[in-house]
């Protein structure tokens, strides 16, 4: 252990489930071995009094910003404070940026419009990542609903997804749409987007600054048109290591077909790009490869997800830390 004048503050703000599933009480003995004081943040108290603080770790998506989204004026003075120590303080090292978390969490048109522009670059680069066609639909209207999922060339069945991805449980509300007389069942603000058919094999590439992690779960089936009814499902029954839903056992005809299996380059490539697009250090990205084409697609981001498989992720989170505090630069992503 290294003298007190060299001990490095580290604040964080995560709520107390993520607290607890991170296992953040040993995080801090991680940290102390590594010359780093980790210190929860107070944010019903002035900032100031509790640092100095040389780097910040937040999610201030979970709950504070969604309540502060909701006019809660606490939690909007929370979020003030917090933003009002770091303009305060411009050498805090923020992990991530409140600026740049928000614009994964508020929006997912937007997430899927930054990733859009992303996976035509990355075509340039002669490999193959997209971003599934999308629409946004702000309207119940069924007659206007009808033509923009057309004109989109999104097809049937679809997924519709809350335009919102701010962490609530309707935020991971999710409805698969078969047919036009299912466009009722719209929920709005929300964004449509084509399925990709993947044989209900999902990745989860968990990143924490130039070490990623990839992740297989279960995931949504080889869904087909049909006249059924739109099924409303939450993406936690689907995509987590325990998920056992009708909606992720495969078809029999779907059973025997081969599972390709992601080529480590190509995700390489894609965090590359992904990160340099958004300048985030802590995310996770979701992606699904097309049976048919082999296409890799990628269907979400996660500002500091649960890291759930990632070896070591503390121990890797406290060495992020140190070489942040050493090299005090933004991560512009790897160049290989
Ligand atoms: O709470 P919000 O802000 O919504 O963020 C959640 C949590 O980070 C989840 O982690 P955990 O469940 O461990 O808390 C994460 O699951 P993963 O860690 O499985 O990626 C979710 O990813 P999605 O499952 O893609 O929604 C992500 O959306
Ligand atoms: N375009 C898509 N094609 C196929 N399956 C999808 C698509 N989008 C989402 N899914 C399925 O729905 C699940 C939840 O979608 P996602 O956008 O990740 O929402 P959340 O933010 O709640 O995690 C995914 O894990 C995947 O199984
Ligand atoms: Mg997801």
């Amino acid at each position: 252990m290294m003298n007190n004048a060299n001990i490095k503050r580290v604040g964080f703000w995560i709520n107390d489930l993520k607290y607890k599933k991170l296992g953040f009480e040993k995080f801090k003995t991680i940290c102390w071995n590594s010359g780093l004081e980790l210190v929860k943040i107070d944010l019903a108290r002035s900032l100031e009094e509790q640092g100095p603080f040389d780097v910040i770790i937040q999610k201030l998506t979970d709950t504070i910003l969604y309540e502060a989204d909701q006019g809660d004026p606490k939690a909007q003075q929370k979020v003030c404070r917090f933003q009002e120590y770091i303009c305060d303080h411009p050498d805090v090292i923020v992990i991530d940026p409140l600026n740049k978390t928000t614009q994964l969490s508020r929006n997912r048109y937007e997430m899927y419009s930054t990733l859009h522009d992303c996976a035509s670059d990355i075509t340039k680069l002669d490999t193959e990542l997209l971003v599934p066609d999308f629409v946004e639909l702000p309207t119940i209207d069924v007659t206007r609903n009808k033509a923009a999922i057309r004109e989109a060339n999104i097809g049937y069945p679809f997924v519709c997804k809350p335009r919102s991805a701010d962490g609530s449980e309707n935020s991971h509300t999710l409805c698969i749409i078969f047919n036009e007389e299912g466009l009722r069942d719209i929920r709005v603000p929300s964004v449509a987007q084509k399925l990709i058919k993947h044989n209900a094999v999902m990745y989860k590439v968990f990143v924490v600054g130039d070490i990623h992690h990839v992740v297989e779960r279960p995931s949504l089936k080889n869904l087909k048109p049909g006249d059924y009814s739109s099924i409303f499902f939450h993406s936690r029954d689907v995509s987590k290591s325990t998920s056992c839903s009708f909606l992720t056992k495969l078809d029999i005809e779907d059973q025997n077909k081969a599972l390709i299996k992601p080529d480590k380059m190509t995700l390489t490539k894609l965090v590359n790009k992904v990160q340099r697009k958004i300048g985030m250090c802590l995310f996770g990205i979701d992606v699904v490869i097309e049976n048919d084409t082999g296409r890799y697609y990628v269907i979400d981001i996660n500002y500091f997800p649960g890291y759930d498989g990632f070896p070591d992720f503390l121990q890797v989170l406290a060495e992020y830390i140190l070489k942040r505090l050493h090299t005090k630069q933004m991560p512009q992503g790897r160049t290989d």
